[in-house]
Formats: structure tokens, C-alpha cells, sequence
């Protein structure tokens, strides 16, 4: 169940006006994260994805 995990980071998500696109079951979650103005990445990406990795390490 990723629900805990995916509430904190539709949370910061919406803090940040920047949004994850991503795919649950169960107890996987697979994240793309990409910034639609630049056509890639950028600075917001990382900053999400950092948040993102300390949300997974406090859960694991
Ligand atoms: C105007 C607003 O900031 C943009 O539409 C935002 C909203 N959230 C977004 N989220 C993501 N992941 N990429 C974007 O380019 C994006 N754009």
C-alpha cells in the first residue's frame, strides 16, 4: 500500500505547483517527472525528485 507515501508527495506536489506523473499498484509506484515548458528537466524535477527520495528512504 503506497497510499502514505503518495499522500506526502501529492502534498509537496501541490506546494510546489509542480506534479509527478506516475503509476500505482499496489505497492509500487513509478514516477516520471519531466517539465512540459523546457521540453525535459529541470531544477523543479530535481527539487520534487529529491524530496521524493527522502520521503522513500524515511519509508524504508
Ligand atoms: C502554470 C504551471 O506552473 C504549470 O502548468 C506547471 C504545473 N505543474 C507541472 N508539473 C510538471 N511536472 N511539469 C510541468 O511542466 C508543470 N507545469
Amino acid at each position: 500500500m503506497a497510499f502514505g507515501f503518495m499522500t506526502r508527495v501529492a502534498l509537496q506536489a501541490e506546494k510546489l505547483d509542480h506534479h509527478p506523473e506516475w503509476f500505482n499498484v499496489y505497492d509500487k509506484v513509478h514516477i516520471t517527472l519531466s517539465t512540459h515548458d523546457c521540453g525535459g528537466l529541470s531544477e523543479r524535477d530535481i527539487n520534487l525528485a529529491s524530496f521524493i527520495e527522502q520521503i522513500a528512504a524515511s519509508l524504508s
